[in-house]
């Protein structure tokens, strides 16, 4: 902090100043006045005016005396930092510093011991069962303030953030995280899931130079190191680097790879070409690769960042349990940054048009968790989730399709910058983000149970549910289920169920099992969260023949009285 020059520095002499107008002369010692602010605060000249000369009329020296104690001698501007704090100088960070320290310090204690909290499983937790089962976890991060930005001159005013957990978010991270907590709290919950055959997708969102790639980064890193890499389990890896509908596999060696697409089958399971997906066989494997992957993104600077990614960074990771044929995926996204016009200014128009692809996918992932959050309310699911309007949304259609069959854990994480300069910005970011979390937690009661969804089935009852129904084709019916509960079930491809069950009964105990999935989904649920079944349905729809018909019979009643009577 070079600009923190001593208090105790001495001062360059006070040239001699013989003229001294009378205090009476207002005109003189405006010029003079002006004169002073040109030459020490040019910046400031705007304050010599009517206004200031009117406050001060009589006691122009005082007020001369008092601008030279502020800004030094005429001639000889003190540096900024070297202004007392207090003394209506602007205040450098150095003055900022041991009051911030001290801000931490005490909120901290009081939130340290909820650190060890499992963010995301805790969130699992608020889902009773049925209808909802999978999470939309919310954090947001701060960064620290980076060297070169302490050292601009004048230092920047900041931010504070208390970390713990927040009203608005399951976690606010300050500038004191470091990656592997974040991780721990965020992504290890992931990997358990994704070894269980579910999905687990974490998502970077911010504005560009908020601290997205370091975050991503630094996932991944962990997860190099983490239990993905278990006995019997085969991982293989991908990364895939998106802007608007050109897609570009970052791990593809070939010389003159053919264009990436992504589709959908009818039978609605995403369908790639031309991706390359490479097995790892242990940890040094993987991270190879992610460290090829890293250096391959695009970047170029942008007004906040030097290096910045303008294109979205998709790692994707998967497991596959070799015993069961159980797949999971873990989705590492580093979103590109959204930029405000500010940031954007000396774009070319090539550019341009690429912030304005970013910002348009950026607004319809956001539009997609919205509308998938708001769908897991009680009486909401006739919600649209426009997924399928971004290569994006509908790579990880899991995430958002109501019907998938998959248990998928979101997390977003919000990274904001720590400058009082970027607070439009980080505030229209974290304004967006908060409101996402309390969509889910804010359900309306517990959920009834839905006993009919597969994804609620322990193995007993999905054994015991597909003997009752295809007992008679499927032989072995333990030997199908093997050990595996109904999420598992619901997580395996068709081809697995073929494999178990034999073409004709395997497809039978497949299409069934869609059939319960889509139904549970799709199932009516009042306000309270009770299921609307079958029954009650045919029962109200009684009601309300039964309704329809005593009205008619009351008017023929009321005509037949009528008729008599003219
Ligand atoms: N938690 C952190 N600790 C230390 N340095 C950080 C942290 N977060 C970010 N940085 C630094 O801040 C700068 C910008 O961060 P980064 O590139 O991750 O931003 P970004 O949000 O990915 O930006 P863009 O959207 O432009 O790609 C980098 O120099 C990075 O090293």
């Amino acid at each position: 902090m070079s600009d923190l020059a001593a208090p105790n520095t001495p001062l360059p002499p006070v040239p001699a100043d013989e003229n001294v107008p009378d205090n009476a002369d207002a005109e003189a010692w405006r010029a003079k006045i002006f004169a002073y602010y040109k030459t020490n605060v040019p910046t400031k000249i705007k304050m010599v005016n009517s206004k200031m000369m009117e406050k001060w009329a009589g006691k122009y020296d005082v007020l001369y005396q008092n601008l030279i104690k502020k800004y030094g001698p005429l001639g000889h501007p003190l540096p900024v930092s070297t202004l007392a704090p207090g003394a209506g100088g602007k205040k450098s960070m150095g003055d900022f510093k041991d009051s911030f320290i001290n801000l931490v310090a005490k909120a901290a204690p009081q939130q340290l011991p909820e650190r060890n909290v499992d963010v995301v499983k805790s969130k699992a937790g608020v889902q009773v069962n049925g209808l909802e089962t999978s999470t939309f976890t919310v954090c947001s991060r701060v960064r620290p303030i980076l060297p070169h930005e302490l050292e601009k001159e004048g230092g920047e005013n900041f931010a504070v953030i208390v970390p713990g957990q927040s009203f608005e978010f399951d976690y606010a991270f300050g500038p004191d995280s470091n990656n592997s907590e974040i991780y721990k709290l965020t992504t290890e919950p992931l990997v358990e899931r994704c070894l269980n055959g579910q999905c687990g997708v974490i998502f970077a969102y911010g504005q560009t130079g908020s601290g997205k790639t370091h975050t991503m980064n630094g996932i991944m890193d962990e997860l190099c190191e983490s239990d993905i890499f278990k006995e019997g389990s085969e991982v293989e890896f991908t990364y895939l680097e998106m802007l608007g509908a050109n897609i570009k596999d970052c791990l593809n060696t070939d010389p003159q790879p053919k264009p990436v697409a992504i589709g959908e089958a009818l039978d609605g399971r995403i369908l790639t070409r031309n991706v390359s997906i490479h097995p790892c066989a242990d940890s040094s494997a993987l991270k190879a690769l992610v460290s090829k992957a890293k250096s391959l993104r695009s970047v170029a600077a942008t007004e906040k960042n030097a290096a910045s990614s303008r294109a979205h960074g998709i790692g994707i990771i998967s497991c596959t349990d070799v015993e069961t044929g159980v797949t999971g995926k873990l989705y590492v996204i580093d979103l590109a940054g959204s930029e405000s016009a500010k940031d954007s200014k000396k774009h070319d128009s090539k550019r341009m048009a690429e912030t304005k692809q970013i910002n348009l996918s950026l607004s319809n992932l956001k539009e997609c968790i919205r509308a998938r959050t708001m769908a897991s309310e009680p009486g909401m699911g006739g919600i649209h989730v426009p997924y399928r309007r971004n290569k994006l949304t509908l790579l990880i259609k899991d995430v958002f399709e109501i019907g998938c069959p998959r248990i998928c854990s979101t997390v977003v994480m919000t990274n904001v910058s720590p400058l009082a300069s970027d607070v439009s910005h980080s505030s229209n970011t974290l304004k967006y983000s908060g409101p996402l979390r309390v969509a889910v937690g804010k359900g309306k009661g517990n959920l009834q149970k839905d006993e009919d969804d597969p994804a609620n089935w322990t193995n007993e009852e999905a054994e015991a549910r597909i003997r009752e129904a295809h007992g008679g084709e499927i032989g072995d019916v333990k030997a199908f289920v093997r050990g595996l509960t109904g999420v598992q079930l619901c997580g395996l491809p068709e081809k697995e169920y073929l494999v178990r069950g034999g073409k004709e009964a395997g497809k039978k105990v497949y299409l069934w099992m869609w059939a319960l999935i889509t139904d549970a989904k799709t199932r009516k649920r009042r306000d309270d969260g009770t299921i609307v079944t079958k029954e009650d349905e045919e029962n109200e729809r009684q009601e309300l023949v039964r309704q329809k018909e005593e009205k008619a019979r009351i008017w023929a009643e009321r005509e037949k009285h009528l008729r008599k009577e003219f």
